[in-house]
């Protein structure tokens, strides 16, 4: 029998949350060697910081300080990175989460994606004007 799922509660939740996208990201053969090749993602490092970031988004706990976009401008990514990105965090959320909060998750996730995406477009293009 399947489990009845849940919302996003409290910071337990989020480790589920991150910990299976980062999963699926890590077995994604589009994503995975931008992570581990590319930007030689240290994984003890990362996660700590994206349980925080997304504690601060969903439950608003201010436990993460910093600049998420500054860290992706190096990287080689395009429309297609986000668009991937994107799904996995989408099916992971549904997968094991419903409710308001889990709404909330993916509507941030679908707005930043689209903000990041857009800000790198134009920094690619040679238009760093933001
Ligand atoms: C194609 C899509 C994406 C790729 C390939 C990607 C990859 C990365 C990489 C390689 C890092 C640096 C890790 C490190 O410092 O070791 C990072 C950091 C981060 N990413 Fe992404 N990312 C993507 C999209 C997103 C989106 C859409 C969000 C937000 C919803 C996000 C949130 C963050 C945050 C919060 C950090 C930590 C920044 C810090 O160190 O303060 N990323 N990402």
């Amino acid at each position: 029998m399947q489990a009845i799922k849940k919302d996003i509660q409290d910071r337990k939740d989020i480790h589920l949350l991150v910990d299976s996208f980062y999963n699926k990201v890590n077995n994604d053969t589009l994503l995975s060697p931008v992570f581990n090749e590319k930007a030689g993602v240290s994984w003890e490092k990362h996660l700590p910081i994206m349980y925080d970031f997304w504690s601060t988004m969903l439950l608003g706990d201010k436990s993460y300080r910093g600049n998420p976009f500054m860290k992706h401008i190096p990287l080689p990514i395009n429309k297609v990175h986000f668009e991937k990105w994107l799904s996995l965090f989408l099916a992971t959320v549904d997968e094991h989460f419903t409710g308001e909060t889990a709404e909330e998750a993916k509507t941030r996730a679908r707005n930043i994606a689209g903000v990041f995406q857009y800000k790198l477009e134009h920094i690619h293009a040679g238009n760093p004007q933001f």
